[in-house]
Formats: C-alpha cells, sequence, structure tokens
C-alpha cells in the first residue's frame, strides 16, 4: 500500500448536458506527499476548478477515490465530512466576488470560527482574528474596512486569513494570483510559500499560466479535456517537456533574455468537445504530429521514470525526431 498522505485514484466527474454526458475529470491519477504542492495546469474548460472542487468535496465524484491519510474520502459519513471539511481549504480567484461585501474584515474572518463554533470564549476568537490578520499581513487598521475598501491584495488576504482560520492540512488555491496585478502576484505567491513552511500546508495550485507555478511547486500534472497529459516534476518539465501541448504551453511564455528568443508554437484545429468524446486522443484535432492511430484510440499513459509521465502515442518517437 502507498503511504502518499494524498491520493487520488481514477477521479471521474462528468456533468448532464441536454446534449449528453460531459467529461469534465476523466481519469485523473495522482498523489500528494505532506507538505508538497501539485501544480495543475492547462487551457480554460480543461477541468483544473472541477478538480479543485472533487478535492475539496465541494463537488461530489462520479466514480474514482480520494484518499486522505489512507481514508477514501467519498465515502465518508456525515460527521467525517464534517471533520474533512476543517482539514481541507479553497483559495479563490477572486476575492471580492467570494467575499461578502457587507462583512467587513474582521466578520469575514470570524465567520468560519463561528460556523464551526471553535471557541466559546469572545477574547480569544478576537485575538485568533487579529493573529490570522499577522498571519497574513493585514495591518490592524483594516479590521472594520469593507471589501470596495480594499485593494486586490489585501482581499486576496482577507480570503487566505479565512482559509487559514479552521488550520487546514490541505489548501486548494484556485488561481490565488489571476486577478492581481503582476507586482502583487509576486508578494501573494510568497506570502502562500512562508505559510507553507511555517505550518507544513500541502497545496493544490491551480492555474492556466505555467510561469506564476515554476517557483511554487515541485510537480506539475498539465490537463487537457479532463485528462492529464503529461505530470513531472517541475524542473524536468521545464527542461524537457515532452507532449506537444507541453511544449505549446511552454512556448508561450516570454523570455527575457532576448539572446534565447524562442518560436512559439501556435495550436491550430478546433478543440474536441468534452461531451461524449470519442475514442481518440483528445489533442488529436490540435496536434501536428496526429496519426491514425491517434484518431482512432486513447493513448495510455507512459511512464518516463523519475515521476514523469506523459499520455501520447507517439512520446518516444518524437523525442528522437528532436533536432
Ligand atoms: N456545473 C457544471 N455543469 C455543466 N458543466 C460544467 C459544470 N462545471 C463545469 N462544467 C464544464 O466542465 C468543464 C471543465 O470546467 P472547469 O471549470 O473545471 O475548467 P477550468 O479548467 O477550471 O476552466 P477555467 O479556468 O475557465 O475555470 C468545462 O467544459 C465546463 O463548461
Amino acid at each position: 500500500m502507498s503511504n502518499a498522505y494524498i491520493e487520488v485514484k481514477n477521479l471521474k466527474k462528468y456533468f448532464q448536458t441536454p446534449t449528453g454526458n460531459l467529461h469534465a475529470v476523466d481519469g485523473l491519477d495522482f498523489s500528494i506527499a505532506k507538505g508538497k504542492t501539485i501544480g495543475v495546469v492547462g487551457e480554460s474548460g480543461c477541468g483544473k476548478s472541477t478538480t479543485g472542487r472533487l478535492m475539496t468535496m465541494l463537488l461530489e465524484p462520479t466514480e474514482g477515490e480520494i484518499l486522505f491519510n489512507g481514508t477514501d474520502v467519498t465515502k465518508l459519513s456525515h460527521k467525517g465530512m464534517a471533520e474533512y471539511r476543517k482539514k481541507i481549504q479553497i483559495i479563490f480567484q477572486d476575492p471580492f466576488s467570494s467575499l461578502n461585501p457587507r462583512k467587513t474584515v474582521f466578520h469575514s474572518i470570524v465567520e468560519p470560527l463561528d460556523i464551526h463554533r471553535v471557541y466559546r470564549d469572545k477574547a480569544e476568537k478576537e485575538n485568533r482574528v487579529y493573529e490570522l490578520m499577522e498571519l497574513v499581513g493585514l495591518s490592524e487598521r483594516f479590521v472594520n474596512s469593507y471589501p470596495h475598501e480594499l485593494d486586490g491584495g489585501r482581499r486576496q488576504r482577507i480570503g487566505i486569513a479565512r482559509a487559514l482560520a479552521l488550520s487546514p492540512e490541505f489548501i486548494v488555491c484556485d488561481e490565488p494570483v489571476s486577478a492581481l496585478d503582476v507586482s502583487i502576484q509576486a508578494q501573494i505567491l510568497n506570502l502562500l510559500k512562508r505559510l507553507q513552511l511555517q505550518f507544513g500546508y500541502t497545496y493544490m495550485f491551480i492555474t492556466h499560466d505555467l510561469s506564476v507555478v515554476k517557483h511554487f511547486t515541485e510537480e506539475i500534472m498539465v490537463m487537457y479535456l479532463g485528462q492529464v497529459v503529461e505530470k513531472a516534476p517541475v524542473k524536468q518539465l521545464f527542461a524537457n517537456p515532452r507532449h506537444p501541448y507541453t511544449k505549446a504551453l511552454l512556448s508561450a511564455i516570454p523570455v527575457p533574455n532576448l539572446k534565447k528568443k524562442k518560436e512559439r508554437i501556435l495550436l491550430q484545429g478546433e478543440i474536441t468537445s468534452p461531451i461524449n468524446p470519442k475514442n481518440e486522443c483528445r489533442f488529436a484535432a490540435r496536434c501536428s504530429f496526429a496519426t491514425d492511430e491517434c484518431r482512432s484510440s486513447t493513448p495510455e499513459i507512459t511512464d518516463l521514470g523519475g515521476g514523469h509521465t506523459v499520455r501520447c502515442f507517439r512520446v518516444h518517437e518524437l523525442e528522437e525526431m528532436r533536432p
């Protein structure tokens, strides 16, 4: 038996739509070690947020297992689920829409403590709110401010303080910096990193932007239409991406050094529908290397060793073709 802290097996989420079953997440397998971060990357609609919501059980999976310390949380009793919910938290992209505009900073942060009745003593509870504000770098002078009176970075700090309130173990960060200015992005990423070092949090970091996770995660999982097409330790993925889709994503990251100018790979062709997907490689319609085999059967995952896996029929052939 594996001793992974979090282990996900064959996780699926299908949504019923008027035209058929939409395969939002279609057979994910991965694990996360305690205190580490997994990055989940891919274009809009590939199933990143659905994966995050499944991990926090805000959505019920259609199939599959989510083992948390060896316990399958998809099968928890009502009481067991209440305990699990305290250990896992989610930080959303847009704190403005996830915060109640009529609640002050104090009331936003105290809410999870009240819902879970953590403190009987009022003074202790207030102290905890101030402690959380300090942890996330939010000055006490904002305690009675409303979200609209604060900038995006400070609003996200409230979102983080709320997520930390119940002392979680695992935090899903769903595009936590995408709505922020670049200068503020770095501050929030540094804060999340510092908190991880201080409290040993395990993170799932969801983003459409590979450059954001480069210095933040140990491992990256690239998703395309509900499936993982490539998973690797972060350095390996940036140094030697093997799936044509990962290569295209990486080619879109601007490089500051003009001498190292790289060619951007533009993806052409229509994105395959996630509704009742055919038996084919889901990337085939946009892949310039696709063959008849790619258009008539689904590739299995190839294990390249060292934690690097790829879902592509032609992975070895394409490596040989490299200049
Ligand atoms: N409640 C729902 N009902 C029907 N379809 C849904 C539902 N939620 C998500 N989907 C569909 O599932 C697919 C995956 O959506 P998801 O939001 O997980 O993608 P994403 O990668 O997070 O995209 P984005 O970055 O735009 O949020 C999309 O095709 C989306 O339209």
